[in-house]
């Protein structure tokens, strides 16, 4: 007889959840992934036309080490000024063998932090060793995950953040430990920077190639819809694409379909040794999210879960 499930609440998740574990099993993760060793359709998305959405279901298989996971996440194309978050998610983990649930727990945390960690593994491969200056285009949810995880993991200098109003990059900056330049334009945050990460909701290119320094690295987290973009064609064409999901990027990515852009490699394929990391070049890692990602992290928590709950 199965156990009933257990519920873990978005503080509990966010008490169990560290940078350094969560990183090394999702480096993991994306090699196996690679490798062809995980179940993982593309995700399926239903539209919400009336709340201007996508219900987005992402199950998961890794038969190798008994994980059985789906997150299902809301997004949202919210208007400006809206105070409803633009993305809910809610992670499931199952026993495959018997088909139980083993756990139901929030999301939030698990996809702040899972794509943050792994937007710093694309820059441990491919931003130049030498880079020097951060900038974040967007001040939500994941722009404060990236903060985190990206001066956990490197020491830049100069950290640069862009917002549509002053008075949000200020706030942002005001809500971090370290030290951030708010900037009033996208040119002055990317001008000069080593690595810019994108984690906007807007659908129209905010990015421009023109504005990059050669050899920088963009992480480009946003723009998640085939008809979505963060990034222009200049950009997209002048880069050494990488991605997530091959798969997913070319049924997903507005920046890879509508710039007609090549996927180079999946980081997993990098992380494998089967592709090299071009870090003398400009380079985009394409981000869209994957199970797999949530699976690691959600196996992570409960384990740590029952660690903190089971008797002495
Ligand atoms: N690749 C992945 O794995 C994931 C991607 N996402 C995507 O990342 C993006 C950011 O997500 P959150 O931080 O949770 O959202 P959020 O709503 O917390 O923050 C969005 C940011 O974009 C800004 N923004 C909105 N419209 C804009 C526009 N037209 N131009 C420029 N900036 C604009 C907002 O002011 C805000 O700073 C979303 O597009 C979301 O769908 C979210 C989760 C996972
Ligand atoms: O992977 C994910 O959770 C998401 N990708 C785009 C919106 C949510």
């Amino acid at each position: 007889m199965a156990d009933p499930p257990v519920t873990i609440s978005e503080h509990e998740v966010e008490s169990l959840l560290q940078y350094s574990e969560l990183t090394t099993r999702l480096e993991k993760a994306l090699g196996k992934f690679s490798r062809g060793e995980v179940v993982q359709p593309v995700r399926t998305t239903v539209p919400l036309q009336k709340h201007n959405g996508f219900l987005g279901l992402m199950p998961t298989y890794i038969e190798h080490d008994g994980v059985l996971c789906t997150k299902l996440v809301c997004f949202y194309k919210r208007e400006d000024g809206s105070t409803l978050p633009s993305t809910r998610a809610t992670v499931v983990l199952l026993d495959p063998e018997y088909g139980s649930v083993k756990a139901v727990m929030d999301g939030e945390v698990i996809t702040g932090m899972r794509t943050a960690a792994v937007s710093a593994i694309s820059a441990k491969l491919l931003m130049r060793p030498e880079a020097e200056v951060l900038a974040i285009l967007g001040t939500g949810k994941q722009a404060l995950s990236h903060y985190n995880v990206f001066t956990e993991m490197f020491s830049f200098k100069e950290v640069r953040v862009w917002s549509r109003t002053k008075d949000r990059a200020e706030k942002f900056m005001h809500s971090v430990t370290g030290p951030v330049t708010p900037c009033v334009s996208v040119e002055e945050a990317v001008k000069g920077a080593d690595v810019i990460v994108t984690v906007t909701r807007c659908t129209e290119p905010v990015l421009f190639g023109q504005w990059v320094k050669p050899g920088a690295h963009v992480a480009a987290v946003g723009a998640c819809r085939p008809n979505w973009r963060e990034l222009d064609d200049v950009l997209m064409k002048e880069a050494v694409v990488y991605t997530d999901s091959r798969q997913g990027a070319t049924t997903e990515s507005g920046d890879v379909i509508l710039s007609g852009a090549e996927v180079f490699a999946e980081l997993g394929d990098v992380i494998n040794g089967t592709k090299p990391a071009h870090r003398e070049k400009t380079t985009v890692f394409k981000s869209l999210g994957m199970g797999v990602e949530d699976a690691v992290s959600a196996e992570l928590v409960f384990d740590q879960w029952k660690a903190k709950n089971s008797q002495p």
